[in-house]
């Protein structure tokens, strides 16, 4: 858990050793105390070097030990020693120093930083503060307005950034630990005092207050309702006017107002369950660890509209050749201009040169014919997409992996086209995708172990979050996303405005609300939808009662809405009103609300008072309610896959988990009887009746989520 070395006669060099990120666990804390008091005792030792194996100085305390009763020797009183000795220690940071690794770093009296290091307090993102001693040094070292950056953000900074700021001494492109061996060996005869950084006066501006007042309004606008940014504010208030040793315990106090809070345990169910997704499974025993992806060199892209110029931007980025093809000279040319700027704009943006000489664009699927992976963007029609993919067949050599980018079609109905379902895959990205982290990998019943894990691979490569999924109507995301935006068009009608509706989603946390959202994304798309499904139009059997389909409860208000050609905010008109077309600035409009009060009158339906609540749980668990379904058709692993899709692709607020870990919080038994009362209100409602797997969750007990899979009998798993 820690080595312990005599170096160059003279220097205690302490490894940690808790592989991968040599994180802080009690282990790793008791060895680190029992090496420290050695090297502090033993007179041959003049200077000590901390360093970390495998090239990690260390990513901080072990996140799971926060899950139990916290054990080992506590860290501020072990810090606090390291700083107050009288032997001048030296901290070699390579890979990484996060966290409980940064608060390390600054209690050494010299920092050393390999120059691809990267140094950050991220407890923020986990729902706790820098809770030794992080929140009174920084401070004192670089000042306020960097240190609240810093630690109200969780940024990670590079090694030349910290250098700049005062956090590390040098930078290096060598072996930092045998720098920092050197360095001790000089450091040995100076004096200690100004190195302490909690002795430190903290350097205070003038307007400390309006400065604070800036930043939690910044803040509280930014994190709606999350607790741990402005925890950390008053804990770095408290590094301003209070000594050390009185800042230190309001420091504690503040996390303890944090560590076991709802919201914590949230962000840090989100740490792990980002990783799990990235593990798939199949049912055939082929997984992430025994499959090996393919390299993808050069990809195509066939398509050039938001969806195709934001993957062709997304590749291009991260060194792969890409052909972009269009089928009319016009719109290959505008595809060009615009996928050209976006990349020269985010080249820009990272401080690197453009890759533009990766790029090709032609109107010839001919010249597709080397490429090691296709991916189709066309227009979202199963019939052009299948034609595109017979054509591929045809002219892509036999080894090429052919992709389609659905938002939720039949991934297997393609491959059928094909003369390689095998190789068939669905890479369902998000809009804008060069912007957006979220990526379903959407697995067909015939879709090889190499075909997806080379998807997955590629994903990542991209920088996205990619997340495994069966094949069924709307995948994972979209499929749930029906329930939800039902129950806000069913509020509607039953007496709630969509500004009330947003406004309840906004304070439980999302970025926006479903229908500020639905007039972003535009509403023709599923109006499109819903008249090539006869839900709307001509098609429609004039048999069924007006606000039913196929014996179901039905809405036909967005299709009200689309009619008056109110598209959303490319049309300046939608559920809210806007400036002018492609306006961002909503505004509730009289005429929706007319709409609505006329639409009531014609079905004699009385307008009730509609609460919050009731808006935040028919909305929710009808959401979480669908996710119970998927995990029980196996289009989803597990419940940390789903919480994942919803956290990067759908905005759900991060400290709330995602909508299943949501659902585990409020306490299944609660949703299942909320659900049950909802359902017996609206019978005609499907998506409210309570789905087996829930009622078998609570019929055990409500097990934790993390073990929600073991109850998960599934027959028939895509996955
Ligand atoms: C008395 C209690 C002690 C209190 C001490 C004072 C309090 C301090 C507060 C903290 O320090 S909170 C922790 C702050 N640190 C972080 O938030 C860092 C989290 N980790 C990362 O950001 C990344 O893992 C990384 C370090 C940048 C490495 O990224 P990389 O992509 O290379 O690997 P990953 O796939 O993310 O991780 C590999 C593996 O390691 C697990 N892991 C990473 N960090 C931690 C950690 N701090 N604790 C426990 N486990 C960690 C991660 O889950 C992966 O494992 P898996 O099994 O593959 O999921």
């Amino acid at each position: 858990m820690a080595r312990y070395e005599l170096v160059k006669r003279s220097v205690a060099l302490i490894t940690l050793t808790n592989p991968p990120v040599n994180a802080l666990s009690s282990a790793v804390r008791h060895a680190m105390a029992k090496s420290m008091e050695q090297a502090l005792n033993d007179p041959k030792v003049t200077a000590v070097v901390i360093c970390g194996e495998n090239g990690r100085f260390c990513g901080g305390a072990d996140i799971r030990e926060f899950a139990g009763p916290l054990r080992g020797p506590p860290l501020v009183p072990l810090l606090d020693a390291i700083e107050a000795g009288e032997k001048p220690v030296v901290a070699a940071i390579e890979g990484v120093a996060l966290g409980g690794g940064f608060e390390l770093a600054l209690v050494c009296h010299y920092c050393i930083a390999h120059f691809k290091a990267r140094l950050g307090l991220p407890e923020v993102t986990l729902g706790i503060l820098p809770a030794a001693g992080g929140t009174q040094r920084l401070p004192r070292l670089i000042g306020i307005p960097a240190a609240l950056e810093l630690i109200t953000t969780g940024r990670h900074i590079s090694a030349q950034e910290a250098l700049k700021l005062g956090i590390v001494d040098q930078v290096t492109e060598q072996n930092a630990c045998e720098v920092a061996v050197e360095f001790a060996l000089r450091a040995v005869a100076k004096p200690l005092s100004s190195r302490r950084v909690s002795m430190l006066t903290t350097p205070c501006p003038p307007d400390l207050d309006a400065l604070l007042e800036v930043v939690t309004m910044e803040v509280k606008k930014k994190a709606r309702g999350v607790m741990a940014p402005l925890a950390c504010i008053q804990a770095v208030r408290a590094a301003a006017t209070m000594p050390y040793s009185k800042g230190i315990k309001r420091e504690s106090e503040l996390m303890a107002t944090l560590f076991n809070s709802g919201q914590a345990r949230a962000l840090q169910y989100c740490f792990f369950a980002q990783r799990t997704a990235g593990k798939w499974t199949l049912p055939s025993g082929a997984q992430w660890n025994n499959s090996k992806p393919r390299e993808i060199r050069s990809a195509a892209i066939i398509g050039l509209g938001t969806m195709g110029r934001g993957i062709v931007v997304s590749l291009a980025r991260v060194g792969i050749s890409v052909i972009a093809v269009e089928s009319e000279k016009k719109l290959l040319e505008t595809g060009k201009q615009m996928v050209i700027g976006m990349l020269e704009r985010d080249a820009k943006r990272r401080g690197v040169s453009a890759s533009l000489n990766l790029l090709k664009f032609t109107l010839s699927l001919q010249d597709l014919k080397d490429v090691d992976l296709v991916i189709e963007a066309v227009f979202e029609d199963m019939a052009l997409k299948k034609r595109v993919f017979q054509e591929l067949s045809k002219v892509c050599r036999p080894a090429t992996l052919l992709c389609t980018n659905t938002s939720g079609l039949d991934v297997d109905a393609l491959a059928g086209v094909t003369d390689r379902p095998h190789l068939v895959v669905g890479m369902h990205f998000f809009s804008p995708a060069h912007v957006m982290k979220l990526l379903e990998v959407v697995c067909g019943p015939r879709s090889s172990s190499e075909t997806i894990a080379t998807a997955m691979s590629l994903g990542k490569r991209m920088g996205k979050v990619s997340v495994a999924v069966g094949n069924c109507p709307g995948f994972v995301g979209n499929r749930m996303l029906k329930p939800y935006m039902d129950q806000a068009t069913f509020l509607l009608e039953e007496g709630a405005t969509p500004e009330q509706i947003d406004k309840a989603l906004e304070d439980f946390g999302f970025a926006m609300g479903v229908f500020r959202m639905s007039d972003l994304a535009g509403l023709d798309v599923g109006w499109r939808i819903r008249k090539e499904s006869g839900l709307t139009g001509p098609d429609v059997d004039p048999k069924n009662p007006p606000r039913r389909r196929h014996g179901r409860r039905y809405c036909p208000i967005p299709d009200m809405v689309c009619e008056q050609g109110r598209f959303g905010q490319k049309t300046g008109r939608g559920w809210y009103m806007y400036d002018k077309p492609g306006g961002t600035n909503a505004k509730p409009d009289p005429l929706i609300q007319n709409l609505l009060e006329m639409y009531r009158s014609r079905y004699a339906i009385q307008p009730r008072n509609i609460s919050d609540q009731e808006i935040i749980e028919r909305c929710l668990f009808a959401l979480a309610n669908e996710g119970f379904r998927i995990l029980e058709d196996g289009i989803a692993a597990r419940p940390e896959d789903i919480d994942v899709i919803y956290l990067f692709g759908y905005g759900f607020p991060r400290h709330r988990g995602g909508p299943m870990f949501y659902a585990s919080m409020v306490g299944l038994e609660r949703v299942l009887e909320r659900l049950e009362h909802y359902h017996q209100a609206h019978p005609d409602v499907p998506h409210l009746e309570p789905s087996p797997l829930l009622k078998k969750l609570v019929a055990c007990g409500s097990p934790s989520v993390q073990t929600w899979r073991e109850h998960i009998k599934t027959m028939h798993s895509h996955l």
